[in-house]
C-alpha cells in the first residue's frame, strides 16, 4: 500500500482563529476542509515541507512554528503519517492560492466530521485545549 509522509500546518492567529482551505472535488479526500499542507519530498524535512507547502498553497512565508502530532492512519487504499505542526509566525497574509476556498475557523469552533478521517483525533485535541 502507498504510504504518504505528510506536513501539515495548523495556522492560528492572534485571535484563536485558524485557517483552512477545502480540498479539490476530484482530489483524495474531495471537498473536505483541511489544515494546508502536503507531501514531504525526498531529501527534505518535515519542517522543510512545511514551509514548502504553506508558501505554495496559501502564500505565507512561515517563520515560527512548533510541533504539535504525528499521526499515523490507514485509508482503504493508503497509509498516511500526518506530522502536524502549530503556526503562529508568518509573513503575508494566508489566501487560497491555488484557488481553494477557505475560512478562519475559531479553535473552539472546529468540527471534526468537516476534515478527513485521520484528522479526528487532533481535530478534538485541539477543540478541547481551546
Ligand atoms: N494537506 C492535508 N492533507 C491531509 C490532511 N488530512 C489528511 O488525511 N490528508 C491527506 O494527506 C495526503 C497528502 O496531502 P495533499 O493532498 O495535501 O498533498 P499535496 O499537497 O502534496 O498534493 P499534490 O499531490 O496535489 O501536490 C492526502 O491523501 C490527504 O487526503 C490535512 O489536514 N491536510
Ligand atoms: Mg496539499
Amino acid at each position: 500500500m502507498k504510504h504518504l509522509q505528510v506536513a501539515v500546518g495548523i495556522i492560528r492567529n492572534v485571535h484563536g482563529e485558524i485557517f483552512l482551505t477545502r480540498r479539490p472535488p476530484t482530489s483524495h479526500m474531495a471537498n473536505r476542509w483541511e489544515f494546508p499542507g502536503g507531501k514531504i519530498e525526498v531529501n527534505e524535512t518535515a519542517q522543510q515541507a512545511l514551509v514548502r507547502e504553506l508558501q505554495e498553497e496559501t502564500g505565507i512565508v512561515v517563520t515560527h512554528f512548533t510541533p504539535y502530532d504525528l499521526v499515523d492512519h490507514h485509508y482503504s487504499d493508503l497509509r498516511v503519517t500526518l506530522h502536524f505542526f502549530v503556526v503562529e509566525g508568518w509573513q503575508g497574509e494566508p489566501y487560497g492560492r491555488e484557488g481553494q476556498p477557505q475560512r478562519w475557523v475559531t479553535q473552539r469552533e472546529l468540527v471534526a466530521d468537516e476534515f478527513p478521517p485521520a484528522n479526528h483525533s487532533i481535530v478534538a485535541r485541539l477543540v478541547a485545549e481551546a
